[in-house]
């Protein structure tokens, strides 16, 4: 396997152009000229992009409008997620385009000067080029320390313990591998026991060490770090009743978003108190939901560790990447791949799903779209498809499930029961692939909101109302609320008030304090990455949409625990197993010594 999906990846779609929307768009720029204009006009580049290529070419003394069309599609690829840019590949977007037959950048001033990086056929803005060496060469070195000493018969003996609780060989191994090495990768889809295995591997690295065992339990969003420190506990004291002695854990664990983890400086957005001059005290540093870490973090966290600090990455590499540049997970398990040093473990064996929701996700791994309507179409208790493309017919598919949703949430926060109402939360989600649009979250809220209000039992006013649901759009330290946590707007005491689910207990709040936060009635698929439902219904956009690719397809799909409708066309199902997100990143490449 060479990507975290089967399939060879199929060349770069065409893709949609932005259109002016009149003289005055804003992408349009005034005062350009020649190829930088004409790739404006035709909506490949933005304003933006033309402004910082000119910029930067003025400063570094280059005039070659070729090597300023290629610098502004950097910025373009930087914008769209990718670290690099492949210029092979950025032509077949928009092949009518008037493409230069060469790129003159051996010799240009920009290229010696070091404001732009051209290597392995990939044209790097200087940033993004120190920061993916960073992380190969943190990698690297992390890779040839000496491995820990072990004592092998104290291990043998732990591990006989942790066998006899739910454990299968593949977690053993798992295992087993990690406690030799001091970076470990573990991929693996939803249910498939990673945590079980962190929790199993946490407990013998501190029975190993025979004392105290600095641990992090870090992840992304506030969400997935409570979740991490949560489902950890719980497997330790699964271990306890196999292995009453194990080190006891449980109160030493905190569970803390990366940013935390490294310091988080109000002065400075992508700068932390951690650094290579002061790291980290911990022993060992898990993350969870990596597959949403972007390349500055990781470059963040690999140079505050210290060199005997243990890592450990664990997430599913075919979920949707960072909304930030890069794709680090997928790189590094792609750029492992047959490396006799590799620190990847795969877990493959999925202890939670239903047959058919496990059958559905790994048709899409292998990207075999008739075997994903096959089992789209095929009776089950656990999958459901329903083919509709018009208005009426998918208001008609998503009215019932998102209005009986809303009324349990309602009627718990009516009844003053914070608890309940965020447990309803949980078991049923709508999932969207974008805010905005008929297929968007914004249209599917205001429509769940005017669906419930027809209920005359249920008042819907202002924006306070109880039984609205929340999503918290970012960290707020001070407020000690979490991007990606959910709540509730409660009834307490005759008034209203905002509950969120933290890792201990509910946090509570005047309505008001919370600023950023979105109604829940409907999500972004992006948004739901690292939370399950019990029920979850996907609405797939039109087949074409940009954002429409496996990766998002299988990360809506394997957020359902026990059942998944997806609302579509066959078109758009088709559409989403062919799309594959493209970004360009050299991470790979380096990791395989290319
Ligand atoms: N070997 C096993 N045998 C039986 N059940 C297992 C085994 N390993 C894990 N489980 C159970 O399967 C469920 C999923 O495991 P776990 O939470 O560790 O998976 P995960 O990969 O971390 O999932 P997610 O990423 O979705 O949170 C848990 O209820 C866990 O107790």
């Amino acid at each position: 396997m060479t990507e975290p999906f089967e399939t060879p990846r199929p060349s770069a779609p065409q893709e949609p152009l932005w259109e002016p929307t009149g003289e005055q768009d804003w992408r349009i720029a005034t005062g350009a000229t020649g190829l930088l204009a004409t790739f404006n006009e035709a909506g490949l580049l933005t304003s933006s992009d033309l402004h910082v290529a000119t910029r930067i070419g003025a400063l570094g003394g280059e005039e070659d409008e070729r090597v300023l069309l290629a610098v502004a599609l950097a910025v373009r690829a930087v914008r769209r997620g990718s670290v690099c840019l492949d210029l092979a590949a950025v032509r077949e977007t928009a092949p009518d385009l008037p493409w230069p037959d060469v790129w003159p950048l051996e010799g240009s001033p920009l290229v010696e000067a070091g404001v732009v990086r051209w290597e392995l056929g990939l044209l790097y803005l200087d940033r993004y080029h120190r920061l993916e060496t960073q992380v190969h060469d943190d990698l690297a070195l992390r890779l040839a320390q000496a491995p820990p000493t072990i004592d092998e018969a104290r291990l043998d003996a732990a591990l006989a313990k942790v066998r006899a609780g739910h454990f299968s060989r593949e977690q053993e191994a798992a295992v087993a591998a990690a406690v030799r090495r001091r970076t470990t990768i573990l991929t693996g889809g939803p249910g498939t026991g990673k945590t079980t295995t962190v929790a199993r591997l946490l407990a013998l690295l501190a029975d190993e060490a025979g004392g105290g065992l600095a641990i992090a339990l870090a992840a992304p969003t506030g969400k997935a770090a409570t979740r991490l420190q949560e489902a950890v506990a719980t497997e330790l004291a699964d271990v306890a009743t196999t292995w009453p002695e194990a080190p006891d854990l449980v109160g030493r664990l905190e569970g803390l978003t990366l940013h935390r983890l490294l310091g988080w400086r109000p002065d400075n957005a992508t700068r932390f108190r951690h650094d290579r001059a002061n790291r980290l005290k911990y022993d060992v540093v898990v993350v969870d939901e990596s597959s949403m870490v972007e390349l500055t973090m990781m470059g963040r966290l690999l140079e505050a560790l210290r060199p005997d600090c243990r890592l450990v990455l664990v997430g599913d590499p075919r979920q949707l990447t960072s909304v930030g540049a890069g794709a680090v997970l997928s790189d590094l398990v792609a750029g492992f791949e047959g490396r006799p040093d590799s620190p990847v473990s795969a877990l493959t064996e999925n202890f939670r799903s239903e047959e058919d929701i496990k059958a559905l996700a790994a048709a899409l791994r292998l990207g075999d779209a008739d075997e994903v309507l096959r089992v789209l179409r095929a009776p089950s208790e656990q999958v459901s498809f329903v083919e509709a493309d018009d208005e009426a017919a998918i208001e008609a598919a998503l009215r019932p499930d998102s209005v009986a949703a809303g009324r349990a949430i309602w009627a718990a926060a009516t009844q003053e029961d914070p608890a309940r109402a965020l447990a309803e939360l949980d078991r049923y989600r709508l999932l969207c692939a974008h805010r905005e649009g008929p297929y968007g979250v914004r249209r599917w809220n205001h429509l769940v909101e005017r669906w419930l209000a027809e209920d005359p039992d249920i008042e819907i006013w202002g924006e306070w109302y109880v039984g609205r649901p929340l999503l918290v759009t970012s960290n707020d330290y001070a407020l000690d609320v979490y991007n990606g946590e959910t709540g509730v707007v409660v009834r307490q005491d005759g008034r209203s008030r905002a509950f969120v689910a933290g890792s201990e207990r509910l946090k509570q709040f005047a309505p008001g304090r919370l600023d950023a936060v979105e109604t829940m009635h409907a999500m972004t698929i992006h948004k739901s990455q690292g939370s399950q439902a019990d029920r979850v219904t996907v609405l797939l956009p039109d087949e074409g949409s940009r954002l429409l690719t496996r990766e998002l397809f299988y990360t809506a799909v394997t957020r359902a625990r026990s059942h998944v409708r997806v609302v579509g066309t066959e078109a758009a199902v088709r559409a989403a197993v062919a799309g594959q997100a493209q970004r360009a990143t050299g991470l790979r490449l380096r990791l395989a010594g290319l």
